[in-house]
């Protein structure tokens, strides 16, 4: 598609500079299409993520050698107009940017329809198992967005000694439970973010 792209663009991309989104694709790859398509072009990268779309998404950014501080500022603030923007000095690391917070709200979302489906397991109706799952996760989000304490220290503030949370987290922080497969899931999403590399 690139390919397709560069070549119906190519004459009209010189002076320009291309701010790629596609998840692998490396600035190298992206210049070289451009190149063949008769464009010398500097590349830059982004990696957003689906919350941009109400004005709240995080992008990782990286601006090959050939970006002019002003082409970067300028796909910066481009990216700032939705959400934060996190600069990357390496390239390499937009594969585990794009494996936390380029996928990441879909973990989120798995969160969100299994704490639904729970509810409904115990007999909650289905908006009210929604609504309790949905505002949980926007709450949690919102105090760790606007709370200076790290992510453990509120975690340990909501659990009561001997209490429901402590119950929970007892399933969940089991070694071979999350603290094993939530590191799988990022090492598997970044492997896959090298490969689409081609
Ligand atoms: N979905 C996400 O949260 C994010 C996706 N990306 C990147 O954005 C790109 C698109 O991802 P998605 O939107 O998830 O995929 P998608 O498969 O949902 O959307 C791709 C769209 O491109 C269209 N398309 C495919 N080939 C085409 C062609 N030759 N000419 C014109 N249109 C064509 C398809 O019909 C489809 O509407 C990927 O490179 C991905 O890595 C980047 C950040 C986040
Ligand atoms: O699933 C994907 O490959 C893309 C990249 C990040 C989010 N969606």
């Amino acid at each position: 598609m690139i390919d397709a792209l560069g070549k119906a663009l190519g004459p009209r991309l010189n002076g320009a500079a291309l701010l790629s989104v596609m998840a692998g694709r490396t600035c190298e790859a992206l210049s070289e299409a451009a190149r063949l398509a008769g464009a010398e072009i500097p590349v830059l990268r982004a990696m957003p993520n689906t919350p941009s779309s109400v004005g709240a998404g995080i992008s990782g950014l990286y601006a090959s050698a050939a970006a002019t501080p002003e082409q970067t500022s300028i796909c910066h603030d481009l990216l700032f107009a939705v959400g934060d923007v996190v600069p990357v000095e390496n390239e390499n690391d937009l594969s585990v940017v794009t494996a936390i917070s380029g996928s990441g709200p879909a973990y989120v979302f798995l969160l969100a329809e299994l704490l639904e489906k729970a509810g409904q397991q115990h007999g909650l109706a289905p908006n009210v198992a929604r609504r309790l799952a949905r505002g949980t996760i926007y709450g949690a989000g919102r105090m760790l967005d606007d709370l200076p304490e790290s992510a453990e220290d509120l975690r340990k503030a909501v659990t009561s000694p001997n209490g429901t949370t402590a119950a929970a987290l007892a399933i969940l922080m089991k070694p071979d439970a999350w603290p094993e497969t939530v590191p799988k899931a990022i090492d598997a999403a970044t492997k896959r973010a090298d490969e689409l590399a081609g």
